[in-house]
């Protein structure tokens, strides 16, 4: 009985259709035919990736003698672009990206993709993020000499590939080239990054680095002329857009697309495959494959060993449970607010969740979450089912205890702000006012997403166990990290920033020269205001 609860209410989710969180999505199509512009579907394929990132977003096309469109600033999809800010954005072949920042700031200019026009005309999207920025920022100055007018990794990640594409000095560049320049390019950086990169008048190129943290795949639609090509963070975007034969992009491998061919070619030394197995616990959508793993099929396995585990802990406590949730109502038009400042996290955790009086009282609650991270929403449903009269409140975790900061292109709070940092269990039932807290274990968790494809030896479960696959992640990388996060904390919440920013579309009309509409940021760079 408790098993089948446990189940239903780890599913509850899985119809929703994405889930609010912070990292990025990233797309790149070409389209057989070059007539036909492919903006609208990117638009389209971007808001089943708005789940990834809810920041900034934009679409670069390429259109007829090369020339890029571009249509970038902060804000959602729906915010971002509209009729005719789509229909401006000419040509076959495009990248589009959707933000939440992890390193540099919430500033329009850092939106992507991003451009240089130095070698060739590159155009660039990332999602992940690099920890050797210091030395690789100090290259780009003394050795390169590449200016970077942001504080974001992606333009310096950017950057090392025009370096390294320029190295090879090629009036008309080739894909023996283009491999060569990424393979180099995977040897200065370190750290997390799928990418998506697109050359003026060439193609379409996605990489991801040797340890494959973060997602990237591929899929074809055959057309009557001949053969469209995606490339996703995940496999929901094709499905969606009648796109088959998805395939993962293998880590240190890059896979360069043009209308008439496709070329993949491992390009990194081998490494350790490890894919971050928060994906699956939370930020993915349940309707992708990632890695050959479904994340609905992952959650479900989830469920069910959590179940095993709340039952071995309460017999072993002697308590009886009486409900298991859902018994909290969800409003489901409520979006997120941007805003981190506790008081506001935990009054928004009320406007989304209101729990059931005849439920919940005189009853031994058992509350199930995903995952616990400064424990705004347990501390908040704990306390909602005790107001209406729960005996005994219970919380059952899917994830376990995260206690260390993602360095890979999630934004965690830093480490002070995670209630199990520092905090055993027992704690942290204290901590967020519940009787008890169940976490899942580490070992089952992986269990459950492992036994889905088994080849995969190996997860970045680095939040959980502090064990970063990458290695090179030092203490001062950590406070650069925190120092950093509490800087674009404050500076929004400074700009009294609640509520999607209301941004009113940009394109540009010739060139890349971008041009924006603000949402309140007073640092314009090289991102202009357009008034439509
Ligand atoms: O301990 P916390 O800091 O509160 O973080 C944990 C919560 O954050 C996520 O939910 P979120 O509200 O972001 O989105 P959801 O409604 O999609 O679950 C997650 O599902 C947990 O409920
Ligand atoms: N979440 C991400 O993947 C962010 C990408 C990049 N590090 C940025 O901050 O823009
Ligand atoms: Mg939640």
């Amino acid at each position: 009985m408790l098993h089948n609860h446990l189940v239903v209410f780890l599913t509850s989710g899985l119809e929703r259709p994405g889930r609010p969180c912070y990292l990025c999505g990233i797309l790149g199509l070409l389209l057989h035919d070059p007539n036909i512009n492919c903006a609208p579907e990117i638009c389209e394929g971007l808001s089943l990736l708005q789940h990834r990132g809810q920041d900034a977003c934009g679409i670069v096309t390429c259109g007829p003698k090369g020339r890029f469109f571009q249509c970038k600033a902060n804000g959602m999809v729906r915010d971002i672009f509209d009729e005719s800010s789509i229909r401006k954005l000419i040509g076959g072949m495009g990248v589009g990206h959707v933000r939440y920042p992890t390193a540099g700031s919430f500033n329009n200019a850092e939106a992507q993709p991003f451009y240089v026009n130095s070698p060739y005309g590159i155009v660039f999207a990332h999602n992940g993020n690099l920890i050797n920025t210091a030395s690789l920022l100090q290259y780009m100055d003394a050795t390169a000499h590449r200016h970077i007018n942001t504080s974001s990794d992606s333009e310096l990640l950017l950057n090392i590939f025009a370096n390294n594409l320029q190295q090879t000095g090629k009036f008309r560049i080739n894909e023996e080239d283009i491999f060569t320049a990424i393979g180099g390019m995977m040897k200065q950086v370190k750290g997390a990054y799928a990418c998506v990169a697109m050359l003026a008048g060439f193609g379409i190129i996605a990489f991801r680095d040797p340890n494959g943290i973060r997602p990237v795949g591929m899929a074809v639609r055959k057309t009557e002329t001949g053969k469209d090509y995606l490339f996703a963070s995940e496999s929901v975007v094709a499905v969606a857009s009648g796109f088959t034969e998805w395939d993962d992009v293998k880590p240190g491998e890059a896979i360069i697309i043009t209308r008439t061919s496709v070329s993949r070619r491992q390009v990194a030394e081998p490494a350790t495959f490890a894919p971050d197995i928060f994906e699956y616990v939370y930020f993915a959508r349940p309707d992708s494959v990632l890695d050959g793993i479904s994340v609905y099929r992952s959650r479900m396995a989830m469920g069910d060993m959590l179940a095993e585990e709340v039952k071995r802990v309460l017999t072993q406590h002697d308590i009886s449970v009486d409900v298991v949730i859902p018994g909290l109502s969800r409003n489901r038009y409520v979006g997120r607010t941007f805003i981190h400042a506790r008081s506001a996290d935990e009054k928004n955790v009320r406007r989304k969740l209101n729990a059931m009086a005849l439920e919940f009282s005189g009853r031994n609650v058992l509350l199930v979450d995903d995952s616990i991270v400064r424990g705004t929403t347990s501390k908040e449903i704990v306390q909602m089912a005790k107001d209406v009269g729960a005996k005994k409140v219970i919380v059952a975790s899917c994830a376990p205890p995260i206690r260390y900061p993602n360095v890979y292109g999630i934004d965690m709070p830093s480490r002070s702000e995670l209630v199990a940092y520092g905090r055993k269990e027992e704690d942290v039932a204290e901590a967020i006012g519940a009787d008890m807290v169940i976490f899942q274990t580490l070992t089952d968790l992986i269990e459950s997403v492992r036994h889905l494809n088994p080849s995969i030896a190996k997860f970045d479960c680095s939040v959980f166990d502090g064990d970063y696959v990458t290695g090179g992640v030092d203490e001062d990388y950590f406070s650069d990290l925190e120092t950093l996060r509490a800087d674009n904390v404050r500076s929004k919440i400074g700009k009294g920033g609640g509520g999607a920013p209301s941004v009113n579309g940009i394109q540009s009309s010739e060139g890349v020269v971008s041009s924006g509409a603000m949402n309140g940021d007073d640092t314009v760079g090289l991102h202009n205001t357009w008034k439509r």
